[in-house]
């Protein structure tokens, strides 16, 4: 898989998310923490980001891999809430490391 397909992982994950948001919370995991609301995705963020420091100080390569990706799947599930998307957080990352108009860079250089 390419860095270009990673990304794209990324941005089919918050499509599946947008469409848990109009759903009916009792049909689904993501529909019911949108039905339960911020306060209870944040509760989950903070959870998570917690199971992500254990893992990380016990040194457990696969589990550190599997918490971390709760912790990124729930950060996600909070940013749709607020109607925002990995686009966003990408592009500031884009924007710290100088890495603006790199598709055009890639292009020119192919
Ligand atoms: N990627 C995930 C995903 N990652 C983590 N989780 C859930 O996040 C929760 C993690 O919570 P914990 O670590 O506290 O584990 P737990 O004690 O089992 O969970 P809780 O009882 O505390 O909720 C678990 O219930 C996991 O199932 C996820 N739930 C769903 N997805 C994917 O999201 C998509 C939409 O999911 P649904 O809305 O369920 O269809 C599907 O493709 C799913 O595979």
């Amino acid at each position: 898989m390419t860095d270009h397909d990673r990304d794209a992982v990324l941005h089919a994950v918050h499509q599946v998310l947008q469409a848990r948001k109009g759903a009916d919370p009792s049909s689904s995991y993501v529909a019911g923490l949108y039905g339960k609301g911020l306060d209870t995705i944040l509760k989950k963020v903070g959870e998570e980001a917690t199971e992500t420091v254990i893992a990380a100080k016990g040194g457990d390569r696969d589990q550190v891999v599997y918490e971390t990706a709760d912790l990124w799947f729930h950060t996600l599930v909070m940013l749709a809430a607020l109607d925002l998307g990995p686009a966003d957080v990408l592009a500031e990352l884009e924007r710290r490391f100088g890495l603006s108009g790199l598709d055009e860079k890639a292009s020119r250089s192919s």
